[in-house]
C-alpha cells in the first residue's frame, strides 16, 4: 500500500492562473494584534496606565468579533495610544519576531511570487510596511490606514479619507486595486469575511492559527468557497502554490497518548501539525478507532501496537515510543508496512539508575519496612539486618544504556560490580563480566535486572534462578514485567530466600491511574512496589519529549531516519530550494533500477540520491531541482515493492 499525500482541490486549481492572496495583518500575517502590543510597549511600565492596556485589548476584541463598529474602535484606540514615530519603530522590531509560524516557514513562496501576496488591514501602513517588506511585499501592495501626526510628532487620529478607516472599508479598498484573476482573502476577523461576503474576493479562508473567532468560523459553514484553515500551508496547498504535491502540515495528524510531555505537543504544533492528545493508554479496540487518519502515533510503555492496529492504520507514517522500550510495538508489522519506529534510548536512563541506587540503600537498611511500622506507631530502633552497601556485590543482568551507568554509580558507592550480558559490551571501571548467569547469581548480594523487553526474555528469572542465589540476597527489577516469574518471586520472598525486593514493572499493568493494580506481589513484607516510574522524572519526561519529537519531526519534515529502530538510518539535511522524494520499499531486487528509469524517463535533474537497506526494507531518497510532473510521482509510487512514497518541498 502506498500513502498518497495529495490534494484534489490543488490539482483542479493548478491548471488555472495562480490567484492573488490577500492577507489580513493582525493575528494573520503576525500572531498578534499590533495595537495591543503597542499598548503593552507604551504602558506596561507605568502603573497608572495599566488599565489602558486592557481598554485597548477590549476594543480590539469587540471590533474583531464584529460587536462594535470597526471605525469607532480604531479612532478610540489611537486616541488612547497617541504613539510617536519612535514608538512605532520599536513596534516594528517586535512584530518582525512575531510573524505567524506558518507564514514565516513559507517565506520562500512569498519571495518567489512578487505581487501575488498582498496585505489589507485596518491597522497602520506605518508599521505594516517594514514588517512585510522582508517577505517581498511592496508598499503599493498594502492597503492600510495611515496615522495623522500632530506638530509635536504624536499621532492624534486616523486619516479619514482612507476607506479603511470606515466600516466595511476593506471591501471598498480592495475593489480599488483592480486585480486580474481570482482573489483569495485570508484572515481571522469579521472584516476579512466581509471582504468575501461583499464580493471583493472569490474565496475566503478563516485563519485560526493564532485566534479562533467563532462568529467568523460559523460564517464559513455551508459556503463552498470558504473554509477554516489552521495554517497558511493549507492556503498555499489549496491555491496551487509551491509544494502542491507535498501535503500541508496542518492536515497531518499527530496522536499522542499516555501523557506525553508538553514539550512534544508544542514542538509538533509549532511546526504546524494537527495534534490530538489522550491522557492514558488506549486498548486495542479504542486504538483501532483512534488510529484511522493518523499519520504519527506517539505512545509510551502501556500502549500495545498490534498487527490489528497496524491494519487499521490507513495513514500511519511513523510511531514514536516516548520511552526506551519498543517491545509493545509490533516492529516487524511496522516494517512490512514501511512505518518508521523511533524511541528515546537515553533520555530517562539516569532516572532509572538513580532509583535503583536509592532502592538498593533502602532495602539494604530495611528503611521501607521500618517506615511502614512507624506509620502504625511502632518505634523499632535497631541495627539488626541493616547493612552498608559498601563492599557488597551488585550483579547486573543486561549491561546496556542503563546497566552500564548503574555500574558506575554502584562503584562510586563502593560496591563490587559484576554483570552478565548476552552481547559484547565495553566494561566500565572495575566491573567484571561473567559469562555464566548461574555463576553471577551465586555471588550477588543485590541483583538488578536491566535487559531489554524482547519476547525471549520471558521468565528469565524463575524459581530455578532464584534458587541459585545466596540466601538473603536482594532483588530489583526496573526493566520489563514479563522478564520475571512473579509467582516464583513471591515464593522466594515469602520463604526468606530473597530478603527484600523492589519491583517497578509487571506482566500486567493498569492502563491508566484510574484502573486498579492486581498482583500476587501485593502485601508481601520488605517488597517495595512502584507503579512503573523508573523513568518518570520531570527531567526525563521533558528530555524524552524533546528527543522523540525531534526524531519524528526530522522524519516528517526531511525524511531523516537517524535513531529509527526499524528503518535503515539515513541522516538528511533540510529540504531547501529543491524537491525530495522519499521511497520506502521491500528490500527486493530491481527497485532502485525501476526508480532510476522513471527519473531518467522524466528527465529529472538529480541533486542528491541515497539508498540504504536493512534486511527487510530499502529506503531511497532523491533530491531533484524544481519542476517535475505529476505523472512522474504516480510512476514512482507504482514501482513494485513500494510501501510508502512521499514528496517534500
Ligand atoms: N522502569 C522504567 O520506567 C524503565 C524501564 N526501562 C527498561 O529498562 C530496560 C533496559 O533499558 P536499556 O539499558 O536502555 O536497554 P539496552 O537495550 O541499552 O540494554 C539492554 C541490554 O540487555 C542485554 N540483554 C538482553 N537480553 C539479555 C539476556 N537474556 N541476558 C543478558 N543480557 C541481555 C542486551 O544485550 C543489552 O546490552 C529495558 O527493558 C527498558 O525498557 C527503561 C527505562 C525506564
Ligand atoms: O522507557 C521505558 O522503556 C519505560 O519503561 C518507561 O516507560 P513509561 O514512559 O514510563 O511508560
Amino acid at each position: 500500500m502506498t500513502t498518497t499525500l495529495e490534494n484534489p482541490v490543488a490539482d483542479k486549481i493548478q491548471a488555472a492562473v495562480l490567484p492573488t492572496i490577500v492577507l489580513d495583518f493582525d493575528s494573520t500575517f503576525t500572531q498578534v494584534e499590533a495595537l495591543d502590543i503597542l499598548a503593552e510597549q507604551l504602558f506596561s511600565s507605568d502603573p497608572a496606565r495599566l488599565t489602558d492596556i486592557t481598554a485597548i485589548k477590549d476594543l480590539t476584541d469587540l471590533a474583531m468579533s464584529g460587536e462594535i463598529s470597526f471605525a469607532e474602535a480604531l479612532q478610540r484606540r489611537v486616541q488612547i495610544l497617541k504613539p510617536t514615530k519612535a514608538d512605532l519603530e520599536g513596534l516594528v522590531e517586535t512584530l518582525k519576531g512575531l510573524v505567524s509560524a506558518s507564514v514565516a516557514r513559507n517565506k520562500e513562496a512569498f519571495l518567489r511570487h512578487p505581487g501575488k501576496f498582498r496585505i489589507i488591514s485596518g491597522g497602520f501602513h506605518d508599521f505594516i510596511a517594514p514588517v512585510v517588506a522582508e517577505y517581498g511585499i511592496r508598499p503599493e501592495h498594502i492597503l492600510a490606514n495611515r496615522l495623522v501626526f500632530g506638530d509635536d510628532g504624536i499621532a492624534v487620529s486616523v486619516d479619514q479619507g482612507n476607506p479603511l478607516s470606515k466600516d466595511g472599508g476593506k471591501v471598498v479598498a480592495l475593489q480599488g486595486w483592480d486585480i486580474t484573476g481570482p482573489v483569495v482573502m485570508v484572515g481571522d476577523g469579521w472584516t476579512d469575511f466581509e471582504v468575501y461576503k461583499g464580493g471583493a474576493a472569490d474565496r475566503f479562508y478563516a485563519f485560526v492559527e493564532n485566534v479562533k473567532r467563532e462568529k467568523v468560523v460559523q460564517a464559513t459553514h455551508g459556503i463552498e468557497a470558504a473554509q477554516v484553515v489552521v495554517s497558511f500551508d493549507e492556503v498555499l496547498h489549496n491555491e496551487g502554490f509551491e509544494g502542491r504535491y507535498s501535503f500541508p502540515r496542518s492536515r497531518l495528524k499527530v496522536l499522542l497518548l499516555e501523557n506525553v510531555h508538553p514539550t512534544a505537543i508544542q514542538a509538533f504544533r509549532e511546526e504546524g501539525y494537527d495534534v490530538t492528545t489522550v491522557k492514558g493508554a488506549l486498548d486495542e479496540d479504542d486504538l483501532i478507532d483512534a488510529i484511522q487518519g493518523v499519520h504519527i502515533l506517539g505512545i509510551r510503555s502501556k500502549t500495545t501496537v498490534t498487527q490489528k492496529v497496524l491494519d487499521a492504520a490507513d495513514k500511519l507514517l511513523a510511531v514514536g515510543a516516548f520511552c526506551i522500550g519498543t517491545n509493545q510495538i509490533d516492529l516487524k508489522g511496522c516494517s512490512k508496512k514501511g512505518i518508521a519506529v523511533f524511541n528515546a534510548p537515553y533520555s530517562n536512563t539516569r532516572s532509572v539508575v538513580e532509583m535503583v541506587m536509592g532502592l538498593t540503600v533502602i532495602l539494604t537498611r530495611n528503611i521501607y519496612d521500618k517506615s511502614i511500622q512507624m506509620h502504625t506507631g511502632k518505634w523499632d530502633k535497631s541495627a539488626t539486618g541493616a547493612h552498608e552497601v559498601r563492599n557488597k556485590t551488585i550483579g547486573i543482568i543486561g549491561y546496556g544504556a542503563i546497566g552500564s551507568q548503574l555500574s558506575i554509580l554502584a562503584e562510586a558507592f563502593g560496591m563490587r560490580v559484576i554483570y552478565y550480558d548476552v552481547a559484547e559490551k565495553l566494561t566500565l571501571g572495575n566491573a567484571r563480566r561473567y559469562r555464566s548467569l548461574d555463576a553471577l547469581l551465586a555471588e550477588v548480594d543485590v541483583l538488578s535486572i536491566h535487559v531489554d523487553g524482547r519476547a525471549e526474555n520471558k521468565n528469565l528469572m524463575g524459581a530455578a534462578q532464584f534458587a541459585k542465589m545466596k540466601d538473603g540476597a536482594l532483588f530489583i527489577n526496573l526493566s520489563r514485567g514479563h522478564v520475571v516469574d512473579i509467582d516464583a518471586l513471591a515464593q522466594a520472598l515469602k520463604s526468606g530466600k530473597i530478603y527484600g525486593a523492589a519491583v517497578d514493572v509487571f506482566p500486567e499493568e493498569p492502563r491508566t491511574n484510574d484502573d486498579p493494580f492486581v498482583s500476587p506481589l501485593t502485601g508481601i513484607k520488605n517488597l517495595i512496589l512502584t507503579p512503573h516510574i523508573g523513568g518518570s522524572t520531570e527531567e526525563a519526561q521533558e528530555a524524552i519529549g524533546e528527543f522523540a519529537s525531534e526524531r519524528l519531526l526530522n522524519f516528517l519534515n526531511r525524511g531523516d531516519t537517524t535513531f529509527s529502530v526499524n528503518m535503515p538510518n539515513v541522516q538528511l539535511s533540510e529540504v531547501e530550494g529543491r524537491h525530495r522524494f522519499l521511497h520506502i520499499h521491500q528490500n527486493v531486487p530491481g527497485v532502485m533500477a525501476a526508480i532510476n528509469n522513471i527519473i531518467a524517463k522524466y528527465n529529472l535533474n538529480i541533486l542528491a540520491q541515497h539508498l540504504k537497506t536493512n534486511e527487510s526494507l530499502g529506503y531511497v531518497i532523491v533530491d531533484v531541482d524544481r519542476g517535475y510532473s505529476k505523472e512522474a510521482l504516480e510512476e514512482l509510487k507504482a514501482v513494485t515493492g513500494t510501501l510508502k512514497f512521499r514528496s517534500l518541498t
